[in-house]
């Protein structure tokens, strides 16, 4: 059992024994499973053992534990949890942020990948029954199948794959941003100076070519040539320099923005609930956390630079041309609106394609990002085709969205050119009748000429812009869905970060408010610029008492209470050891400790303070979580035990390792403390790995400490070792011990034992030392 569960192994205490107490639940039961409502119970050491095996089906008896040395019948009296058979109100969803406005998800803008995802073709209904398909044809199915499921299992709508983030306005997006321009400005306006100086530089340059053209091509004076042709060298050196600044500053100001645009939305991810990520494809995220930032900074960024430069240029380049002939200048003008009309019939095309794109590049990411994840999975099942196939197909999605926006600018481009044409001759007729009737000379024409050059390209630059806008927009609309998000709970205020050495609670934003301490061990801050009143923050290591009241839980998107009518306490220094089949709700517990979601009904306290009164922060660092996979960071061995205390020197470091009983493998390791372990941990093996986690949760030293099916897989002789180095961990601490696997559990203080409602999932309960309430 883990935190984000993936497997659906049934409840199976004993499975070594070959007796699985419950039927598997077939794939069509399991749905049910998800649903059933939960009731739980909580005893103690029951003083008739037999009554245990009597609320047992005689199948189900796999294991006797009143020979259990641990045991220790009538230790405590049974306690009795409340049940009141509640069901919370089921807490809907938002579909999307108002401030997103139109949902693009309507039917007829679905893009034809997302409606196949949710309704299988014929055809591939067909396929399915054709056997001589092969394996491309399987990959196929699956990967509608993996889409499909990930709808359904997913909930929201809006992140399935293939499914296109909301509109935003551009307004509301540069609004979004442009805080992230602080400290960078500078940078884009000296961009923009630098380049609007070289735009002046360059009709200076036409201006001097008009005069070359009169006074010596007309003239014939070669000496009347020196002048202009010098000034043209100084100016166009100056042009160069000019326009080498302005790229290299928008460059530097478009990457720092970048920098802190990604480390905003990280930092906001960060602050998002573990259900967030649960409900989302982690390629689609990194897809967001890339390409899609980098669109908005040619949106708010270099974009904004450009657009501001081009505008600059047209009217310089017009200011130019009027100049010279106001009357061609007008001609000209007159044709601007059709270079507008054609941009504007690409930009709402181009936007809808590049949101494809952008949705079909989030789920190519996703399948590159699973399938290598899980290599020795795929390779071991030899399912190499399947997922190359479903690559292709993610493929074959970015390839048509890719193709449209390819249409569409390379027809752009033609579009604006016959409309340029048009223009020119235009402008060449009229200045050839103004020559002719002497309003103009030959060196004016070409110096007009000249500027429209200029001037055509710019209007056609500033409808390309526009383009681009559109597109990069798509990647804004992505991003600010992330930064949207808000997490499932909330801490009492903002920035309270955490208590710190002596007790105090530090504000992120303010001076730290009035800390006093408690005489139960706690320490109120004031918080003095709200009203809200005193913000409870437990001290730095607090003594770990852990009490659900009453605790009804509800998963977001589900019908049925998953917890209901919860209530146990562990004291501090307790083992409080929580069983039940499978999708019980065993991890759920865990979850709602470290708040990763607030129960729907009831209350969780720590040290006698409800956990939604104090920061986040406050409450994980007097919590460790060892989990059944143990996750480690591809760093050194020594990073990894600091993790979650990285001010530790390195002989706190060897302490713990040695009282995890890793200090010697560790020593064998090439570069002993200082070895990298490869990708989560890989190049270590499952039990060193399990004794790394050990050293770290060791040298975290919280007061309260969850073991998440810590010996699941191992053999009975490892499973012992473990559980031995885990009571070093747990002396001392308020432990709750989630497993299925009884065999090497100290006696506990106090069995929880969840146990759903209804049949197949009878729980056996033959193994434990007592009989628990089961209350219905
Ligand atoms: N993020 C989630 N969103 C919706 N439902 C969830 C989520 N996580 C778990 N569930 C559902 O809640 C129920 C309890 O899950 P939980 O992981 O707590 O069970 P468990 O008792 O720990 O199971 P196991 O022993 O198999 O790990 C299951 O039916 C599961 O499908």
């Amino acid at each position: 059992m883990e935190l984000n569960p993936s497997s659906d192994e049934e409840y199976a205490p004993h499975a070594d024994t070959g007796h699985p107490v419950s039927p598997a639940p077939t794939p069509a039961a399991r749905p049910g499973k998800t649903t059933t409502e939960r009731r739980a119970a909580i005893t103690t050491p029951d003083p008739n053992p037999t009554s245990a095996a009597s609320d047992t089906s005689p199948g189900d008896a796999v294991g006797d534990h009143t020979a259990d040395p641990h045991h220790d019948p009538g230790s405590e009296d049974t306690v009795e949890i409340i049940r009141p058979g509640h069901r919370p109100r089921r807490r809907s969803r938002p579909r999307h942020d108002a401030a997103f406005g139109e949902d693009v998800r309507r039917p007829g803008n679905d893009p034809p990948w997302s409606r196949q995802n949710v309704t299988p073709s014929p055809e591939s209904a067909s396929r399915s029954g054709d056997g001589a398909a092969g394996s491309r044809d399987d990959a196929l199915r699956f990967t509608e199948n993996v889409s499909r499921s990930g709808e359904n299992a997913s909930g929201p709508e809006d992140e399935a794959p293939g499914v296109i983030a909301p509109i935003v306005s551009i307004r509301t997006t540069l609004r979004e941003f442009w805080p992230q321009t602080r400290g960078v400005r500078w940078l884009f306006v000296a961009g923009v100076a630098a380049a609007v100086l070289a735009a002046v530089c360059e009709v200076g340059v036409i201006g001097l070519f008009g005069r070359i053209t009169d006074e010596v091509l007309a003239s014939g004076k070669l000496s009347a040539f020196w002048g202009p042709a010098g000034a043209w060298v100084g100016i166009g050196v100056l042009a160069g320099l000019l326009s080498f600044s302005s790229a290299y500053a928008t460059a530097l100001a478009g990457e720092r923005f970048l920098l802190r645009l990604r480390d905003r939305v990280f930092a906001h991810l960060q602050t998002l609930t573990p259900d967030y990520f649960e409900n989302r494809r982690l390629g689609d995220l990194m897809a967001r956390l890339t390409d899609d930032i980098e669109a908005i900074e040619e949106l708010v960024g270099s974009g904004l630079v450009r657009i501001i430069t081009t505008t600059a240029g047209a009217v310089l380049f017009s200011g130019a041309a009027f100049f010279i002939r106001w009357d061609l200048a007008l001609v000209t003008f007159a044709m601007v609106p059709l270079f507008l009309l054609v941009s504007k019939g690409f930009t709402s095309r181009l936007r809808n394609a590049s949101a494809r794109e952008r949705s079909s590049n989030g789920a190519m990411n996703s399948v590159i990002e699973e399938s290598l994840a899980n290599q020795s999975l795929v390779q071991a099942y030899n399912r190499q085709e399947v997922e190359a196939a479903r690559l292709h197909e993610e493929g074959r999605k970015w390839l048509l969205a890719n193709v449209t926006q390819a249409r569409l600018s390379a027809l752009y481009g033609p579009a604006a050119q016959i409309v340029e044409t048009l223009c020119l001759l235009m402008i060449i007729g009229v200045g050839a009748w103004e020559i002719a009737s002497g309003r103009l000379t030959i060196g004016g024409l070409l110096a007009f000429a000249a500027y429209l050059a200029y001037l055509y390209p710019t209007f056609q630059g500033l409808g390309e812009l526009a383009l681009n806008v559109s597109s990069a927009a798509a990647g804004a609309d992505r991003v600010i869905e992330v930064l949207h998000a808000t997490p499932a709970v909330t801490d009492p205020y903002d920035g309270v970060s955490e208590a710190g050495e002596n007790g105090r609670a530090d504000k992120g934003t303010a001076a730290a408010g009035a800390v006093s301490a408690t005489a139960s061990g706690r320490t109120t801050v004031q918080a003095d610029d709200r009203a809200s009143g005193d913000i409870v923050v437990p001290t730095p290591r607090g003594r770990g008492r852990v009490e659900f009241e009453n605790v009804a839980f509800t998963y977001p998107d589900r019908t049925r209470p998953t917890l209901s009518g919860l209530s146990f306490t562990a004291a501090p220094g307790e083992l409080v050891v929580c069983t039940g089949p499978s999708g019980a709700g065993k991890t759920t517990i865990a979850k709602l400790l470290l708040r990763f979601y607030d129960p729907t009904a009831g209350r969780v306290l720590l040290d006698g303070v409800d956990i939604r009164e104090m920061p986040r922060r406050s409450l994980r660092e007097n919590i460790t979580i060892l989990q059944q996979e143990n996750l480690l960071f591809s760093a050194t061995v020594r990073d990894n035990i600091a993790y979650g205390r990285p001010e530790a020197d390195l002989d706190e470091i060897v302490r713990a390792a040695i009282t995890a009983d890793a200090d010697g493998f560790i020593r064998t390791l090439p570069e002993g403390y200082d070895t990298p372990i490869g990708q989560r941990g890989r190049l270590l093996s499952g039990g060193q790995r399990q004794r790394l986690a050990i050293a770290r949760a060791i040298l975290r030293d919280a007061p309260v400490l969850i073991l998440d099916e810590p010996m699941t897989g191992l053999d009975a002789p490892t499973a012992a070792r473990i559980m031995e180095l885990l009571q070093r961990l747990m002396a001392g601490r308020t432990t709750i011990l989630i497993t299925h696997d009884l065999r090497h559990v100290p006696t506990p203080s106090r069995n929880i034992v969840l146990e759903p409602a209804h049949p197949p999932f009878a729980v056996d309960r033959s193994h434990l030392d007592d009989d628990p309430v089961v209350l219905s």
